[in-house]
Parts: structure tokens; sequence; C-alpha cells
């Protein structure tokens, strides 16, 4: 089964604080997009579309492998997502929706989710489990409810998919709705999402501790897995 990876790079980083697009920012010496794009291929992808800020483009593709496509990224992750799934060839069976806030992804996850790909899931999420008791709050604050957590996960990237079931999960979400991963999407328009083992090095870099963090991964310090 061919598979394309999309990698959702055109985020602005204003959590993290730096002087240039997160993704931009370097990891170990090397750019958090350059490790996204890496893992996808060494895990099974074929190719890779990369959504980036218009503004960045060349920058981009300097520290970019030659083949990868590059197209530009909307205001919001969604935009950025329906941009390059436009650009996805239509010969390829599966997408693979990556951040590239998560450089360090092992490629054994981008292994996982294309076997349940293959094995004919339409769409697959790779999840941890919640260590910690998770409640939910009303507006000011208050617990209005604690779900028990053996029933939730956290949902990482990158994200799988029959690229028929994406395409048009995204032509169906009405323009201006935007979403928090692809998951939702195909979700909201009825198709069963499945799960594989996610893996905590596959951790967001969302603010400079997560990147402090990653830092100490690559330094051979290892993460919690
Ligand atoms: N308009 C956007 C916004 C986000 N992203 C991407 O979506 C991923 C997850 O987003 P997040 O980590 O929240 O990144 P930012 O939006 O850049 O962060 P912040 O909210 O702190 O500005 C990132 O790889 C980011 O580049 C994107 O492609 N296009
Ligand atoms: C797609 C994602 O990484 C799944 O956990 C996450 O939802 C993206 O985070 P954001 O802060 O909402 O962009």
């Amino acid at each position: 089964m061919s598979a394309v990876g999309i990698v959702a790079a055109a985020g602005s980083g204003l959590r993290l604080g730096a002087d240039r697009p997160k993704a931009l920012v370097p990891l170990g010496g090397r750019p958090l997009v350059a490790w996204a794009v890496a893992t996808l291929l060494d895990g099974g992808v074929d190719e890779v579309v990369v959504a980036v800020p218009a503004a960045d483009r060349d920058a981009f593709a300097a520290v970019l492998p030659d083949g990868v496509r590059l197209v530009e990224g909307g205001a919001t992750r969604t935009a950025s997502v329906r941009a390059a799934l436009a650009a996805v060839p239509r010969e390829g069976a599966a997408v693979l929706v990556h951040d590239a806030a998560r450089p360090l992804t092992p490629p054994a996850v981008v292994a996982r989710v294309l076997d349940a790909l293959r094995a004919g899931a339409p769409a697959v999420v790779p999840v941890l489990p919640v260590v910690d008791t998770t409640v939910a709050v009303d507006a000011g604050g208050t617990v209005t409810a604690a779900p028990d957590r053996a029933t939730l996960r956290r949902v990482q990237t990158p994200q799988g998919f029959s690229r028929r079931v994406l395409v048009e999960a995204y032509d169906a979400l009405p323009d201006g709705v935007e979403l928090t991963d692809d998951a939702a999407v195909v979700r909201a328009a009825g198709v069963p999402v499945g799960t594989v083992a996610g893996d905590e090095r596959a951790a967001k870099v969302t603010v400079a501790h997560d990147l402090a963090l990653a830092e100490l991964q690559v330094a051979g310090i290892p993460g919690p897995s």
C-alpha cells in the first residue's frame, strides 16, 4: 500500500516564543520539521508534503530533502492540513498526517499506523494512557465531572487514513470549522477511528520546557517509554 505523509508545519509557535516559526527551531542541530519528515520516511511512508508558512518557504526548502513537496499552510492547523491534502497525489492509498511539533516520534509508531491501515482500518491514531486523574470543569474552574480515566487516551500523531476517507471527510467539513486533529474530522463524517500504541517520545513540543526535554532525549538520556 503506497502512503503519503503530510507534515503540518505552518504554525508560528507562539507558546514556544522562539525567534522563528516553531518547525524551524533546531533540536540537536536539526530543525523540528526535518526530524518529522525523516521519521515518516524511516517508518515507511513513500513521499511527504509539508504545509509551511508562506513567508518562510525558502527557509523550509533549504532544510528539507529533495523531493519533499511544500505547500502554503493556512491560518489554522485544519486549514494547513486541508491545503496539504489537496497536493497529495491521487495514487496514494494511505495518508499519514503528522505534526512538525512531534519531532522525536519513533519510526516504529509510523510503522504501527501503516500496519493498521494495511489490515483494513479506515482511520487509526496512536494513543497513550492517561495516568493522572482527569476532570472536566465549568467556565469558573469548578469540577463538573471526573471521567473514568481507563476510558481516556492521549492522542498523538501521525494519524493514518485511507486517502479516500480523509479527502471525503475534509470535503464534508464546512469551511471555518476548526478541529484539533484529523481523527476528529473523519469522526465528524461518521468514520470509526481505531487506535495503536503511541510512544512517550512522540511528545509535542509546545513550550520551552518541552524543547529542553527533547534536547535531553537527543543527547541520549532516555525518555519515559
Ligand atoms: N496554522 C497552523 C497552525 C499549526 N500548524 C501545525 O500544527 C502542529 C500542531 O500545532 P501546535 O503545536 O499548536 O503549533 P503552533 O500552532 O505553531 O503553536 P502555538 O499555538 O503555540 O502558536 C504544528 O506542527 C504546527 O506547525 C499548522 O500547520 N498550521
Ligand atoms: C494533532 C495533535 O497533535 C493531537 O494531539 C494536537 O491536537 C495538536 O495540538 P494543537 O495545540 O491543538 O494544535
